[in-house]
């Protein structure tokens, strides 16, 4: 990597946000190229993943280098300057799709062994599975978080707030979680003084040992822990949870993360499924076995593989799934037009933004009558699901959050080198069969240990000691340079957490925090804490650990600004480098389907901005140049001007979409650059694009509007083909000429 030119990436991923950059790129590379900047791709979608992991399998012109492994070296040194876009955190149905769809591409890619047979098929599943949940940002995420929204985003919030839904202090609305027996309850953490290994081992009733990890480096200083979710209890509480639902007239609901929790999650999420249609289940358990169906992956794959028994024993076991929803409480749904469940798909409600989703909407979900109902919220964990429930509370006692008037609550996340649970995968285990799991380290000495039964799940997590110093470091700095309260959301009534809190303490007095308001308080204290300033119209910076970092910058975000695609979040990496990273949301598939139906994307790029703004920053700063300083001024110029002028993309066909956004902000930018008069060359190329830009607009504008209301069909979904997608991006000539003579 060479360190005289200066160099952003810029990441290309899937659905929305992959549509979205065919118009954008092409804009964003004629401008930084005015400031001898080069932008450069790197394909990290699913699609790509997947071809990159298969080489052995394709032909010589299929095969691409791994993007991914190299992005993930290059987070490690100081030139990287990265804009990294959401991208799909593949279920397995989704795999299936991408494999399915690359196939019929003349991709001779294996299917996915979902039961592997032999050696061969293990190791094929073992590539997939690699590219599967959360694959692309734990490898990217070599520094801890600072996700906020900009003071324009906020105003603009303020002073065009977003609909919400109204709270009834009579709502039935609640969230339920485990007694005990869960992975909060089990905990066990220690710190590691010296640097060494552990392994983890699974002895057996009948005393045989497995390693089920025979070893885990550790650094000096590493926090590990160790906890452990009973299915026995986990099986209990949901008979119940779902009981109680039956009993209150609400909705069921379950809230996981089965994409970064990529081992945990879905199984937990099979428990839900198979309790729910426990008849079904056990009457038809063995005729599941044949069919290759496991509860884990949902409703939606269980339907897919009935269809190939014959008809009558087919209804007879739909009959028996009929009759299990009937008795049931109402389930949430995803799509209620369809029949898509809460239990259809296992990445279909991802907690981050399926809870505060239904907090904006008076704490309601989707009936399968197509109707807002108040919902009980399954969250087996106790761990965080806390937050959701006094949010709950409080907007019971308080009615909605008025986005006119509320302050806000940024986040410092505790994120690098795959911290905490987020970095658990390879050290989650479900038990065969009864015994003890233990984490011995390099002396024989047993660590932790856990009794445990058949079916449980167990998991370590780790977290280094560096990051939790740049944590630390980071918060302190936010708090310096906004005057806000920061407050570590830490319980120490929770092992890893009473861990953690020791370390904030030796690290705090390496900085001056004369005059800084901070404070350590669990949870729960915290979320309430933080909400009567947010009332009042105060900010508060949060400083939490991995889970929370990601739940909370989609919560308050959701609640402040209508979306987390509105946040500027950065990564500043540990050696130097920044991850610019588009919003704090994900790839949005019901846009997909919006723009292939009706020719209108709906995607926002504004997270796409903020960031290549701080990305050019960040490059003027490294590389001494000057002109990026001013196009990331002037961009940030622009971005305003967009929010304030409203031309951020419509929901509504026929109405300004991701596109005629881009034409705004292009020109804006160009507006903004000939005003400026801080670099004459500058100021003298942009001046003329600006004018052209200006003159056309409503010319473009119709081209661009001109091209909805039609069905789109990009070739593919997974995979676009480039020229049809670049086509349907960039329907404007007018535009496209003006931007190409720059
Ligand atoms: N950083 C990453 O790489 C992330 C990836 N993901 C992945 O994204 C996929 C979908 O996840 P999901 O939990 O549904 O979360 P999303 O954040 O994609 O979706 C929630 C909703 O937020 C709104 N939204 C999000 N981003 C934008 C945007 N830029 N412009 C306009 N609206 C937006 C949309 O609502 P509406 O249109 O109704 O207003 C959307 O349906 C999954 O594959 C998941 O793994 C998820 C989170 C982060
Ligand atoms: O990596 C993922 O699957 C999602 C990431 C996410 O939701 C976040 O970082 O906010
Ligand atoms: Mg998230």
């Amino acid at each position: 990597m060479s360190t005289k030119t200066p160099k952003i990436i810029y990441t290309k991923t899937d659905e929305a946000p992959a549509l979205a950059t065919y118009s954008l790129l092409p804009i964003v590379e004629a401008y930084t190229k005015t400031a001898g900047v080069e932008v450069e791709t790197r394909d990290i979608s699913l699609a790509g993943r997947i071809i990159a992991n298969f080489p052995d399998f394709l032909k010589e012109e299929q095969r691409i280098g791994d993007a991914l492994a190299e992005l993930g070296e290059l987070a490690k040194t100081p030139e990287a300057n990265i804009i990294k876009l959401p991208n799909i955190s593949a279920s397995i149905p989704q795999m299936q799709a991408a494999i399915k769809e690359l196939q019929s591409k003349g991709y001779a890619l294996p299917d996915y062994p979902e039961e592997p047979q032999n050696a061969e098929e293990e190791a094929i599943k073992a590539r997939y599975d690699k590219v599967k949940g959360s694959a692309v940002n734990p490898v990217l995420r070599e520094g801890n978080s600072d996700r906020r929204a900009p003071r324009a985003v906020k105003n603009y919030a303020k002073k065009n707030p977003h609909s919400m839904g109204a709270w009834s202090a009579n709502s039935k609305s609640n969230v339920v979680s485990m007694p005990g027996g869960d992975f909060f309850g089990s905990e066990q953490s220690v710190t590691t003084e010296k640097a060494g290994h552990v392994r983890i081992e699974f002895t057996a009733e009948n005393g045989e040992v497995t390693v089920l990890k025979p070893q885990v480096a550790l650094q000096d200083g590493e926090i590990i822990d160790a906890s452990v979710m009973s299915k026995k209890a986990l099986r209990s509480f949901l008979e119940e949870a779902i009981e109680r639902a039956k009993n209150e007239d609400v909705l069921f609901s379950v809230h996981l993360k089965a994409t970064m929790m990529k081992v945990s999650d879905p199984i937990i999420f099979g428990q839900v499924v198979e309790v729910f249609f426990k008849e079904v289940f056990e009457k038809y358990g063995a005729v599941f076995q044949e069919l290759g169906i496991s509860a884990n992956n949902g409703l939606g794959d269980l339907h897919a593989k009935l269809a190939k028994l014959p008809a009558p024993q087919k209804e007879e076991i739909e009959a028996a799934i009929k009759a299990c929803y009937d008795k049931r409480p109402p389930l949430a749904m995803v799509n209620s037009d369809k029949g898509i469940t809460n239990l259809h798909v296992p990445s279909d409600v991802i907690i981050d933004a399926s809870m505060p989703a239904a907090i904006r909407t008076s704490g309601q979900m989707w009936g399968p009558d197509g109707q807002p109902k108040d919902t009980l919220f399954t969250i087996p964990d106790r761990s965080y699901a806390g937050v959701y429930q006094a949010t709950i509370d409080f907007c019971k006692k308080h009615g909605a959050f008025d986005p006119a008037t509320m302050g806000s609550v940024s986040n410092v996340g505790l994120m690098a080198q795959k911290a905490e649970e987020y970095g658990s995968h390879d050290k989650t285990f479900q038990l065969p069969a009864s015994g003890i799991v233990r984490v011995i380290d390099q002396d024989d000495k047993v660590l932790m240990e856990h009794q445990v039964e058949q079916g449980d799940i167990w998991r370590m997590c780790q977290v280094k000691d560096a990051p939790i110093q740049d944590w630390v470091k980071l918060a302190v700095n936010r708090a310096k340079a906004t005057g806000v309260p920061a407050v570590f959301w830490l319980n120490e009534d929770r092992a890893h957490d009473n861990q953690l809190i020791k370390k904030v303490h030796k690290y705090l007095p390496d900085h001056d925090t004369t005059g800084l308001e901070i404070h350590i308080m669990p949870p729960v204290d915290a979320t309430q804490f933080s909400l009567d300033r947010i009332i009042k119209g105060e900010d508060t910076i949060s400083v939490t650990g991995n889970v929370l970092r990601d739940y909370l910058t989609d919560l308050f975000p959701i609640l402040e600004v209508g979306t987390s695609a509105k946040m500027l979040s950065i990564v500043p990496l540990m050696n130097g480098g920044g991850l610019f990273e588009t919003g704090a949301g994900g790839s949005a598939p019901k846009h997909v389907q919006q723009f292939e139906q009706e020719g209108h994307l709906r995607w926002d790029s504004l997270g796409e901005f903020l960031a290549l703004a701080v990305s050019l920053e960040h490059l003027s700063n490294t590389s001494d140049n000057t002109k990026a300083k001013v196009l990331a001024e002037t961009l940030d110029e622009a971005t305003g001007l967009l929010l304030d002028n409203r031309k951020s993309p419509s929901r509504k066909v026929n109405e300004l979409d991701n596109r005629g956004s881009h034409f705004y902000l292009a020109m804006y930018w160009a507006q903004a650059l000939a005003a400026q008069d801080k670099d004459a060359e500058l100021k003298e190329q942009f001046t003329a694009l600006a004018k052209a830009l200006t003159e056309n607009e409503s010319v473009i504008v119709d081209e661009l509007n001109a091209a909805q209301g039609q069905a789109m069909d990009v070739g593919g979904y997974y995979a676009p083909v480039f020229e049809l997608a670049a086509k349907a991006m960039r329907p404007s000539t007018t535009f496209n000429s003006i931007i190409e003579k720059l």
